[in-house]
C-alpha cells in the first residue's frame, strides 16, 4: 500500500497564462471582468491570457492585447515585475506579471468586458481571482 505524504492539493497540469499591468501617467492601472461564460465570470483581472504552444509570454500578451482591448504593444515595453504561482483545484497557474506604460491605439473592450483604471490603492474594491492578491500588494507597494 502507497501512501501519498504531500500535504493538501495535487494539481494535475500546470497552465501558464501571461498577464499585464497597464499603467497610465496618473499610475492608475487596468483591470477587466471576466466575461460570462468564462470560468471566474465576474472577476476583475489583468489583461491577458494563456500561452499557446510555440509562444514567449510576451508574444501571448502583444496577441492578446490585440484580441482583448485592441491596442498594440511591443515585447520591448513590457517589464518584468512578479509572478503568480496558486494552485486552483483543477491545475496550477503560473503566471507572470508585466508592467506596461506605452501602447498604441484607444483601450476598446472587445469581448463586451468591462474595463476599469483603478489607483492600485483601491485595487483592493474589486474582487480578483485569489491567484493575484499577492500581486495586488506588490503593485500598491511600487506604483
Ligand atoms: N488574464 C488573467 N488570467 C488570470 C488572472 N488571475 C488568474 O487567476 N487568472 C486565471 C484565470 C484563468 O484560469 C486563466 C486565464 O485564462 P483565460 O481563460 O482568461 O485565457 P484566455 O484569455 O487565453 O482565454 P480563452 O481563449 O482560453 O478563453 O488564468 C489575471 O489576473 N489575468
Ligand atoms: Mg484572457
Amino acid at each position: 500500500m502507497s501512501v501519498d505524504l504531500r500535504q493538501g492539493k495535487i494539481p494535475e497540469k500546470t497552465v501558464f497564462v501571461s498577464a499585464v499591468a497597464l499603467v497610465d501617467i496618473d499610475h492608475r492601472v487596468l483591470i477587466a471582468q471576466r466575461p460570462e461564460g468564462k470560468s471566474m465570470a465576474g472577476l476583475w483581472e489583468f489583461p491577458g491570457g494563456k500561452v499557446e504552444p510555440g509562444e514567449t509570454p510576451e508574444m501571448a500578451l502583444v496577441r492578446e492585447l490585440k484580441e482583448e482591448l485592441g491596442i498594440d504593444i511591443t515585447e520591448s515595453c513590457l517589464a518584468p515585475f512578479t509572478f503568480a504561482s496558486f494552485t486552483y483545484d483543477d491545475f496550477h497557474l503560473m503566471m507572470p506579471l508585466y508592467l506596461c506604460r506605452v501602447w498604441k491605439g484607444e483601450i476598446t473592450p472587445m469581448e463586451g468586458q468591462k474595463v476599469k483604471w483603478v489607483r492600485p490603492v483601491r485595487l483592493g474594491d474589486y474582487p480578483m481571482p485569489p491567484a493575484d492578491v499577492p500581486l495586488v500588494a506588490m503593485l500598491r507597494d511600487f506604483l
